[in-house]
């Protein structure tokens, strides 16, 4: 082979209480990209729609995942890689994670599938480096695993897949401001006291028991942060609003997407999702913010050809 297009979904990280532990993948969203080998054993990326984002391979997180991989495969090959980006950068919806795990993942197929998932996400992990200065992997896993993932610890790096309900469906409004990761995370306390550290880690649990059991209402009871979301939303206009206009409408639980500006809802059934986006739509419609909002089922493949 060579030549691939592919896909690579958006994706939620943290799911309100797993802060860079827990993370979802779309399957209504996502980038494509296409990877050809070329004789010249470098990386040249031709072409980028949908974002202004470098051309520099060492700058651009697509060219620093492929020059880690071609090194550390001893490829004979280089390349030429097109981007076609859907949705925009600093969205909250994992945009760096998605150039960097579509990345891993076809580069991965061009060498006949020589690493795991596992490897695919170390190398992925290295283009969030370049894009928030931070190695987080609960994007770029829930992007190469698909469905939701838990990153259980980091050093050595363990990603456990969790099972997604069908009748869970998201509901993410977009407003098109950037918010930069990096950014977002200093916002975070470095230190959090104990009974709050107890209330979040009782959530996770709840949350993963709640996707093992399809428990839609343990599901909803455990989409509480105390750590990120307190700190962070003053940067997301109308979040107080959106929030409890989704919650009011029968969504399960929302939060914020990742570092934001995206707000996200779980809800069971696709009806209720579309009810929740119509509230969601209600808070900003008058708001003079350009936004979007998209209702998904999660996807449970990650990466893939197309
Ligand atoms: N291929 C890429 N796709 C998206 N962002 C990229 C890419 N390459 C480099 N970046 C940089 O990464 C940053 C966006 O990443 P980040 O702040 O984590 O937002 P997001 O939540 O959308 O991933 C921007 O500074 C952008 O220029
Ligand atoms: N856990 C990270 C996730 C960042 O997600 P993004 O989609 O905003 O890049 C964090 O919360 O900082």
């Amino acid at each position: 082979m060579n030549s691939i297009k592919i896909f690579s979904p958006a994706t939620v990280a943290n799911v309100s209480c797993g802060y860079d532990a827990m993370g979802f993948s779309m399957e209504a969203l996502g980038d494509e990209m296409i990877f050809t080998k070329t004789k010249e054993k470098s990386v040249i990326i031709s072409k980028i729609e949908g974002a202004d984002l470098p051309f520099e391979a060492n700058k651009n997180v697509v060219g620093v995942v492929a020059q880690h991989m071609l090194n550390d495969s001893k490829a004979d090959f280089g390349l030429d890689i097109q981007i076609f980006k859907k949705f925009k950068p600093g969205s909250g919806l994992g945009s760096s994670a998605a150039s960097a795990s579509g990345t891993a993942f076809a580069i991965n197929t061009l060498l006949n599938g020589k690493y795991s998932n596992l490897e695919l996400t170390k190398f992925a992990m290295q283009g969030e480096v370049t894009a928030c200065g931070s190695a987080i992997a609960d994007n770029v896993a829930a992007a190469i695993y698909g469905g939701f993932i838990l990153v259980r610890s980091y050093e050595p790096l363990d990603i456990i897949g969790i099972p997604t309900p069908s009748k869970l469906v998201a509901t993410v409004i977009h407003p098109q401001i950037e918010i930069k990761t990096e950014a977002a995370r200093k916002v975070v306390p470095q230190n959090i006291p104990v009974k709050t550290a107890i209330s979040q880690w009782a959530n996770v649990g709840g949350l993963v028991s709640g996707l093992y059991a399809e428990d839609f209402d343990l599901i909803g009871r455990s989409l509480v942060d105390l750590v990120a979301e307190p700190n962070r939303k003053k940067l997301i206009p109308y979040f107080d609003e959106v929030k409890e206009a989704a919650i009011s409408n029968g969504a399960l639980g929302a939060g914020i997407s990742g570092s934001g500006p995206s707000i996200f809802a779980l809800s069971k059934g696709k009806q209720t999702a579309n009810k929740v986006a119509e509230a969601m739509n209600t808070v900003y419609k008058n708001s003079g913010i350009d936004y979007s909002i998209y209702v998904s089922n999660i996807s449970k493949a990650g990466a893939r050809i197309i």
